[in-house]
């Protein structure tokens, strides 16, 4: 049977694991996202989620399993998987003596992207960003919001397919969250793809389309936030939060 391109999930995650000593970080882990889906990955803290998308993002190796970015394994496809791929660590690395432009052009030039194709898509971004009127000061001086909005910039610039973000809202101000918040949904609309883990249940429960938690390694619930509410009312009771969700699912296997 051929398999139409619409098809090829943007990410294929199969029996994924990784340990720290004998310890599992990821534990046997397999999760499939369609093209187009705008996806959160919620779990307490140290349940996972950072290693299994550093590994997704070429960053660590598993230690079993596989992971296919629109049908590319990143082990053994690692340039194709990550010209498709942006990821947005939570501690990105930023050139303080460059200003934004410059550290744009930087990293397009890593992609090989063109600089026609370059400067207006780095304008665009800096502008919805609301960096553009800060273009001449140099990175040293930006403050942790200003450098977040420009490490999003700077993983956009080689326009990829799929989006993964960890934690992409941290030390953002209300109207900073809502111009990444947007311009994400953005791209969803463009029918790219979006993985990111937050805390901030608020943001999973209004943007993604389908929500994992995950808990010691593994996948505990996934589905719509309807889908996720209905299998949590018996013991959330109706009118569930996904915070209700959140802490019912994951109180007491910790
Ligand atoms: N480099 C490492 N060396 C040893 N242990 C690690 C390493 N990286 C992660 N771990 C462990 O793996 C487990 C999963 O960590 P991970 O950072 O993936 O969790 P997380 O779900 O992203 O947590 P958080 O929400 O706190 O960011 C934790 O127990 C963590 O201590």
């Amino acid at each position: 049977m051929s398999i139409a391109p619409g098809d090829v999930p943007a990410l294929h995650i199969d029996r994924l694991t990784k340990r720290f000593g004998d310890k599992a970080a990821v534990d046997n882990l397999s999760l499939v996202i369609p093209q187009g889906e705008f996806h959160a990955l919620l779990g307490p803290n140290g349940a996972g989620k950072t290693t299994t998308l550093r590994i997704v993002a070429g960053l660590l190796k598993a230690d079993g399993g596989t992971a296919r970015i629109l049908g590319h394994d990143v082990a053994e496809e690692p340039t194709r998987a990550k010209q498709l791929l942006a990821f947005l660590p939570d501690d990105p690395l930023l050139y303080g003596k460059l200003r934004a432009p410059e550290y744009l052009e930087f990293v397009a030039g890593l992609w090989r992207v063109s600089p026609d194709e370059a400067q207006p898509r780095a304008e665009e971004l800096l502008r919805w960003l609301e960096l553009w009127e800060h273009r001449g000061e140099l990175v040293e001086g930006f403050s942790r919001g200003m450098r977040q909005k420009l490490a999003l910039a700077g993983a956009l610039i080689h326009d990829p397919k799929v989006m993964i973000l960890d934690e992409p809202l941290t030390g953002l101000d209300a109207a900073a969250a809502r111009q990444v918040k947007d311009l994400l949904l953005e791209r969803v609309k463009r029918g790219h793809t979006i993985v990111l883990t937050t805390h901030i249940l608020e943001m999973a429960e209004r943007l993604a389309q389908r929500i994992s938690i995950i808990q010691r390694g593994r996948i505990i619930a996934q589905g719509s936030l309807d889908e996720l509410r209905e299998a949590a009312t018996a013991s959330a009771g109706h009118g569930a939060t996904l915070e209700d969700v959140f802490l019912n699912l994951t109180a007491g296997r910790a």
